[in-house]
């Protein structure tokens, strides 16, 4: 029985220091919190309601975080797309395809049923890659209760509206609800063997991002907090583009000096577009942003570096999507992105002003070759070193 699980365990520690704001992201907030208030509650004293956690998409990253939260001894049901895999999940401790070595916490729960997963749960996580995620909502959003918030782990900008999660999330599931957005230096497997990860929730609604942040946090899982989701958003999606640019570099052989410098002028054109965009520069230099950029671009676990050397090593984009398996968000972003700046981003030559994220675009759609893009960037006219300037 997937509802079978202990009695939760997490009480958030400013529970006994603000007032009865804690209710303020439970569906049964509106239930009568006065006559069992929790402020004269001690600490350890569960709360007036069960938390419980559902993760939507059981790729590596649902997997991942659902371990996070099933550590912190909250009960978490991890929404799949079909019963097989939810059995094999419940009996064996394992996704059949995803991370298969890796022996998930026994009270992770798996259901392909969205009404049973979804329709009392405290929080909702979505872990679905960006371009599925419009489909994938229209099929679970009456499922889900109105006022549970939701914390979108996703990377990327959509390429039919050409908007982030948070403009997908508002429109699929409204503008009143409360939402969260985590990114940061964080691959799936890496979490799932307990390797110390640190990670931001951002959201309007800080107190949100509060409560996630206790919720989640662990002696392997820091969390810090931010308001600046835009900032977080676009970290998360340019990241992607810059670390297949990192992966190309790799496939055609360059070295250190090649790597360095353009793992770092694209975070100035990720910095560039980010303070265009209204992001705040510290969040550009934080976890989400040039932290994620270091993760994915120098270390061996990214899928979007994977592609880039893949293409580096003469692959056509074509070829190399048709023989993946998973995700590679940085793909389809990169194409969204350009046409986001065109649109978003008043100013002439932006080509000249984002030659990295443009050039991928360019090698991704087929007009350029890795090779040239690397000419095209090594012959750019002397220009000053600056990433502040609007433009
Ligand atoms: N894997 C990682 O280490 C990290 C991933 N992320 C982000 O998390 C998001 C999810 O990525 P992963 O879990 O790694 O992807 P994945 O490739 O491992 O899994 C994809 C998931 O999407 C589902 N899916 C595939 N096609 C679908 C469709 N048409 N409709 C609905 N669902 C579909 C699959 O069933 C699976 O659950 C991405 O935005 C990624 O950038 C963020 C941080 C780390
Ligand atoms: O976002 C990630 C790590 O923070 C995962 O990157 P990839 O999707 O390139 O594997």
């Amino acid at each position: 029985d997937v509802y079978n699980v202990a009695a939760f365990s997490f009480v958030p520690s400013r529970v006994s220091t603000r007032d009865d704001r804690s209710l303020l992201h439970n569906p049964r907030r509106s239930a009568p919190a006065k006559s069992h208030s929790i402020l004269s509650m001690k600490a350890t004293s569960p709360p007036p309601y069960p938390v419980r956690v559902t993760v939507m998409g059981g790729g590596n990253f649902g997997l991942a975080l659902a371990s996070v939260v099933a550590k912190r001894g909250v009960p978490v049901t991890l929404l799949v797309r079909t019963e097989e895999v939810a059995e094999e999940i419940n009996e064996n401790h394992r996704h059949p395809r995803y991370m298969t070595d890796i022996a998930l916490p026994r009270t992770v729960r798996a259901t392909a049923n969205k009404k049973t997963a979804l329709s009392d749960a405290t929080y909702i996580i979505h872990a679905v890659p960006v371009q599925y995620t419009r489909e994938y909502l229209a099929t679970v959003k009456d499922e889900i209760p109105a006022n549970v918030p939701i914390l979108s782990a996703s990377k990327g900008i959509e390429t039919s509206s050409l908007g982030f999660m948070a403009d997908i999330l508002k429109e699929c599931l409204g503008e009143d609800r409360s939402y969260a957005f985590l990114s940061g230096p964080s691959f799936a497997r890496e979490i799932c063997e307990g390797v110390a990860t640190a990670v931001v929730i951002a959201s309007e609604d800080l107190m949100l991002a509060d409560d996630l942040a206790e919720l989640m946090a662990g002696e392997d899982f820091a969390v810090f907090t931010s308001r600046d989701v835009i900032g977080v958003e676009v970290g998360g999606a340019v990241k992607n583009v810059i670390a297949i640019a990192a992966g190309m570099c790799e496939g055609l052989g360059l070295g250190t000096n090649a790597m360095s410098g353009l793992v770092t002028r694209g975070c100035g054109e990720m910095r560039r577009l980010g303070i265009y965009l209204g992001a705040r520069p510290s969040t550009i230099s934080g976890l989400s942003g040039v932290g994620d950029t270091f993760g994915t671009c120098f270390g061996p676990l990214s899928r979007n570096r994977q592609f880039g050397y893949r293409l580096g090593k003469g692959e056509t984009p074509e070829e190399i999507r048709a023989s993946m398996t998973e995700v590679a968000e940085g793909v389809d972003t990169s194409i969204a992105l350009v046409k986001m700046i065109k649109k978003r981003c008043k100013g002439y030559r932006l080509d000249l002003k984002y030659p990295i994220l443009f050039g991928v675009a360019e090698i991704i759609e087929g007009n350029m070759k890795p090779l040239e893009g690397l000419k095209g960037l090594m012959n750019f006219p002397t220009r000053m070193e600056n990433y502040d300037e609007r433009f």
